[in-house]
C-alpha cells in the first residue's frame, strides 16, 4: 500500500493554484499533474520524459503542499546549483549539503532537519553525500521524527552502467529502500535518457517494484527541434583544416542577415526596437578546439565564450552567468553598442561535454556539434538544451568520416581498458547508433532517437523537423555524397548547395 505523504492539500485545485502562485505557470503540461498526484498520492514514481519536460516541478510541487522534507539526489554541482537558485527565487524554503558546504551552513542546516519540524521543504545532496555514515545517520533520524516525506532521485539514468555518465555511488542508493521502510518512503526516479536496460537498472537499483511504482513516460526526441546532419570531407592532411568552420561561419552570417532584417522591420515602427541576440551553444569534442573555436568567432566579431572543465571554477560561473543574461534579458536593457553588429546578434557558448545535463536557458536557438558526440545519450541530452521555451530550435550535428573513425579509435581503446562488459558494451553500442544516426538518409531522425529509447509513447512527431523528412531521402544523399566527397571527388562540384532556410534562422 502507498504511504500517502504528509498531507497539507492535494486537491487538484490547490495543486493548480499552487502550480500558479509559487511557480509561475499557467496550466500543467500534458502528464505532469498525473505524475504529481501520484507522488503525493505515495506511490513510488519512475518518469521518463523528454529533455525540457518539467521533471522537476514533479518532485518541486509536490514537497511544496506536503508536511516535511523532500531529498533530491542530483549529480552535478553546477545542476544542483541552478535548481536551488531558481526554486529559491519562487520563494521555497531549499537548501543543499555537498562536500563544499562550509562547516557552520551544514550545522545550520543539519539542526532545521532535525528539529521535529524543519522549515526546508528541498534538500538537495549528491550521491556522493549519501553514501556517507552521517548523512544516512541523518536521514534516519529525519524519517523517524516523520519529517521525510520523499526522495526524488534526479538523472536517474546514472545509476546504471548501461547509461552514459554512470556514477559508482548512485548504485549505492539501493539503501534508501532498504533502510528506510517503516513506513517505506516514497521513491522519485526521473530521466530523460532510459533505454530499457537503464530502466531495468533503475528499478533493481532502487528497490522499485514493477508492479506497484508508477511508471510514466513520453516520447525521447523533442518536435520542437530540427535534427539536420551537415556532411564534410576530411581534413586537408598539410593544413589539418576542412570546411567546417567556413560552413559554420556562412551558417551564422546567414542567422545574422535574418535577424537584421526583423530588426530593420520592427524599427519602422518603434524606433527604440531590440532583437534579443541568437543564443546557441556549439559543442566540440576538446578543450582546445573550445578555445580555439571561441576565439575565431570573437575574432570574427561575434559575442563567444569557451567553456570546459580546464577553466577555473569562477571563470566557468561567470560564462555562464553572462550567457544567461545575454539569453534572457530584455534586449533594450543589454549594453549592446551597436544592435546591427555581429556583436549583437550572437550569445555563444562553444562548450565541451563539461556544459550540459540539466542546463535550463530558455531561449537556446540552436545547438551544433562539431563533431560526432559520444553517443546516442549524450547527443539527446546535449541537443535538448535548444528550443526549452516550445519554440522552434535546431540541432545540427558537423559530421566526418574521419571523426567517426577517430570516434571509434578512442572507443575501442577505452572499452579495452574498461573493466565491465555493461559498459564496454553500452559504449560502443551508443556510439554505433549516434554513427547510423548521421549516416542515415532514409529515416526520420526524430524516429531514429524515439526508436533508440524503445520508447512505448509511439514513435514521435516530425512535421518536417528533420533533414530527412523536409529535403527527401534522395536529395539528402545527394547532399551528403557531396559533403563527404575527398578533395579530387569535391573537384567535380564546384560549389556547395546554397543553405536551406529553417525556420529558426
Ligand atoms: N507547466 C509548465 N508550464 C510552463 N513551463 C514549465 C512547466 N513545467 C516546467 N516548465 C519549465 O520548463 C523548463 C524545463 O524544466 P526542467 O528543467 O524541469 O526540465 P527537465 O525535464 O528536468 O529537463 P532536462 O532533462 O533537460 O534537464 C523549466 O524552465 C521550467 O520552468
Amino acid at each position: 500500500m502507498p504511504r500517502a505523504s504528509l498531507k497539507r492539500s492535494d486537491s487538484i485545485t490547490d495543486l493548480r493554484f499552487t502550480l500558479r502562485r509559487v511557480f509561475g505557470k499557467d496550466s500543467f503540461r500534458p502528464l505532469q499533474e498525473e505524475v504529481i498526484t501520484a507522488a503525493i498520492a505515495g506511490h513510488d514514481v519512475f518518469l521518463c520524459a523528454a529533455t525540457s519536460f518539467g521533471k522537476s516541478l514533479c518532485y518541486q510541487l509536490p514537497a511544496v503542499v506536503s508536511l516535511g522534507v523532500t531529498v533530491v539526489i542530483s549529480p552535478l554541482l553546477a545542476l544542483m546549483h541552478n535548481q536551488v537558485q531558481s526554486a529559491q527565487e519562487l520563494g521555497i524554503i531549499v537548501e543543499s549539503i555537498n562536500g563544499k558546504t562550509p562547516w557552520a551552513e551544514k550545522v545550520r542546516i543539519e539542526t532545521d532537519l532535525l528539529c521535529g519540524h524543519p522549515a526546508t521543504k528541498l534538500l538537495y545532496v549528491t550521491p556522493e553525500l549519501c553514501a556517507t555514515d552521517h548523512f544516512r545517520k541523518l536521514i534516519v533520524q529525519i524519517h523517524r521524527q516523520g519529517q521525510l516525506v520523499r526522495i526524488a532521485v534526479d538523472e536517474a539514468h546514472c545509476i546504471s552502467e548501461w547509461g552514459h555518465d554512470f556514477r559508482p555511488t548512485y548504485k549505492e542508493l539501493k539503501w534508501l529502500k532498504s533502510t528506510l521502510n517503516c513506513p517505506a518512503v516514497p521513491v522519485m526516479a526521473v530521466t530523460a535518457t532510459a533505454t530499457s536496460q537503464v530502466r531495468d537498472d533503475i528499478f533493481s537499483f532502487l528497490g522499485l517494484d514493477d508492479q506497484t511504482t508508477k511508471s510514466f513516460a513520453t516520447s525521447t526526441s523533442r518536435p520542437n527541434i530540427h535534427y539536420e546532419v551537415q556532411y564534410f570531407s576530411e581534413s586537408n592532411p598539410e593544413n589539418g583544416e576542412n570546411d567546417m568552420l567556413p560552413y559554420l561561419m556562412n551558417r551564422l552570417e546567414f542567422m545574422h542577415q535574418r535577424r537584421l532584417a526583423r530588426l530593420e522591420s520592427l524599427l519602422q515602427d518603434d524606433p527604440v526596437a531590440a532583437v534579443a541576440p541568437i543564443s546557441g551553444i556549439i559543442y566540440v569534442p576538446l578543450r582546445s578546439t573550445a578555445d580555439w573555436l571561441a576565439s575565431k568567432l570573437t575574432g570574427a566579431e561575434m559575442r563567444a565564450q569557451p567553456y570546459h572543465a580546464g577553466l577555473e571554477d569562477e571563470k566557468r560561473k561567470q560564462t555562464q552567468t553572462t550567457f544567461l543574461r545575454y539569453a534572457t534579458a530584455d534586449p533594450r536593457l543589454l549594453p549592446i553598442k551597436d544592435g546591427r553588429s555581429l556583436m549583437a546578434s550572437f550569445n555563444i557558448i562553444c562548450a565541451t561535454t563539461a556544459f550540459g545535463m540539466g542546463i535550463d536557458v530558455p531561449t537556446i536557438r540552436f545547438v551544433i556539434h562539431y563533431g560526432l558526440p559520444r553517443g546516442m545519450e549524450s547527443f539527446t541530452q546535449e541537443s535538448g538544451r535548444a528550443g526549452r521555451d516550445d519554440k522552434a530550435a535546431s540541432s545540427i550535428i558537423f559530421y566526418t568520416r574521419e571523426d567517426k573513425e577517430r570516434c571509434e579509435f578512442r572507443a575501442r581503446s577505452d572499452a579495452n581498458r574498461e573493466k565491465s562488459k555493461a559498459k564496454r558494451e553500452a559504449r560502443m553500442q551508443s556510439l554505433k547508433s549516434i554513427v547510423e544516426f548521421c549516416e542515415n538518409t532514409h529515416i526520420c531522425r526524430h524516429d531514429l532517437v524515439s526508436r533508440y529509447f524503445g520508447d512505448k509513447a509511439g514513435l514521435a512527431d516530425c512535421y518536417f523537423a528533420c533533414d530527412v523528412c523536409k529535403e527527401g531521402s534522395i536529395q539528402l544523399k545527394k547532399r551528403k555524397e557531396r559533403g563527404l566527397a575527398t578533395e579530387t571527388e569535391a573537384f567535380e562540384f564546384t560549389q556547395r548547395e546554397p543553405v536551406t532556410q529553417y525556420d529558426w534562422d
